[in-house]
């Protein structure tokens, strides 16, 4: 017997990853190069628009169906470039190879979200990680206010870190317009939500951990934002449960891709026309993987309901509003540590 893992990691039975996980059958791969030769039409049905007329209309049902299909995609020729992908995965690592108490120095706080933490939860079970947050903008909420921390014998992180949130955040732009027009909505209508938006970038490190059947690097959980635009490194680990079977697949790393998710707020906005898939990070006993996800929020005044174009006599709204900064900060809240009850869903608006 080896030493015994913390019993705040261990899962229970029902939601311990299979060391059998299948990566066939996993999700739509789009390639975005369209984009780079053709703008996207502020109204689709406008036919004296040229760009339109093949490509871009490609593209967008493609998104349509892996949005309905499968709540997830990849995409590559994103045009994010390359080698800021390879800089800030370099400093990724660089900042968690750091002291622990260097670390420890530019920690999260309650009140603070943004910085490093190595103890969060997901549905009450601590997840096999450690994460260090930042936005760039200034965004606060009533109860949180962001300050974003960087490490002082670090000094290049800021930079590199601050020009890919700008980099994903304009394909994130792209992908709400590419979301909105497959919705029939016109081009802008996500994306105003998204002024002063609470959008932010977590680094995330998985270390080899000796009983990875056991633990899980993100317990299985659903993206509580917008849109999430996750680069993640060559070793693997996102499963995601499929919408078909009920199934867990694996997402097989492409180099130079994003993945990308519907947060519930899309959910919410279709009117469950496109889902917010549930999915997990299981790790493995001999390599450190590193993730980033940029969770692309609009602003945390919003607040959420199916938009009117999208209910109808026969499709009535299926959610009550709620407003986005305060379901956000409750949600913070119990991955901050662990809670005797449930922490908010979007399901706890539906109405019934
Ligand atoms: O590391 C990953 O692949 C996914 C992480 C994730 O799902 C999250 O941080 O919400
Ligand atoms: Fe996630």
């Amino acid at each position: 017997m080896g030493l015994q893992i913390d019993p705040a990691f261990v899962q229970a039975a029902e939601h311990r990853p299979k060391s059998t996980i299948s990566d066939a059958g996993s999700i739509p791969l789009i390639d975005l190069s369209p984009l780079l030769h053709h703008h996207i039409p502020s109204d689709p049905s406008d036919p004296s628009d040229p760009a339109i007329a093949n490509e871009i209309s490609n593209l967008i049902a493609q998104i349509g169906e892996a949005c309905r299909d499968w709540g997830f995609f990849q995409v590559v020729n994103h045009g994010v470039e390359v080698e800021l992908l390879e800089k800030v995965e370099a400093v990724t690592k660089e900042f968690f190879a750091l002291p622990a108490e260097e670390k420890r120095k530019v920690k999260r706080g309650e009140v603070n979200p943004m910085g490093y933490y190595d103890a969060e939860h997901t549905k009450n079970v601590r997840d096999w990680k450690e994460v260090f947050d930042f936005s760039v903008t200034e965004w606060e909420t009533k109860l949180l206010r962001l300050e974003n921390q960087w490490p002082e014998n670090l000094p290049e992180m800021r930079a590199i870190c601050e020009e890919y949130y700008k980099g994903v955040e304009k394909l994130g732009y792209k992908l709400l317009e590419l979301i909105a027009l497959s919705l029939n909505l016109s081009a802008k209508r996500l994306s105003h939500f998204y002024e002063n938006s609470n959008s932010y970038v977590r680094l995330n490190h998985y270390g080899p951990c000796q009983s990875p059947d056991l633990v899980l690097g993100v317990g299985r959980h659903k993206d509580c934002g917008g849109l999430t635009i996750l680069f993640q490194d060559e070793v693997g680990g996102l499963d995601i449960k499929r919408k078909t079977d009920g199934e867990w697949v694996r997402v097989k790393p492409i180099h130079n891709s994003f993945i990308i998710n519907l947060g519930d707020i899309i959910q919410v906005w279709s009117n469950d026309k496109y889902e917010s898939v549930e999915h997990r990070v299981s790790v493995n006993s001999k390599k450190d993987r590193y993730s980033i996800p940029f969770f692309f929020n609009p602003s945390s005044s919003t607040n959420v309901k199916p938009l009117e174009e999208l209910v109808s006599e026969d499709n009535q709204p299926k959610y009550h509003e709620y407003n986005w900064g305060d379901f956000y900060k409750a949600r913070k809240d119990s991955n901050f540590q662990k809670l005797e009850k449930e922490n908010v869903q979007i399901y706890h608006f539906k109405r019934v």
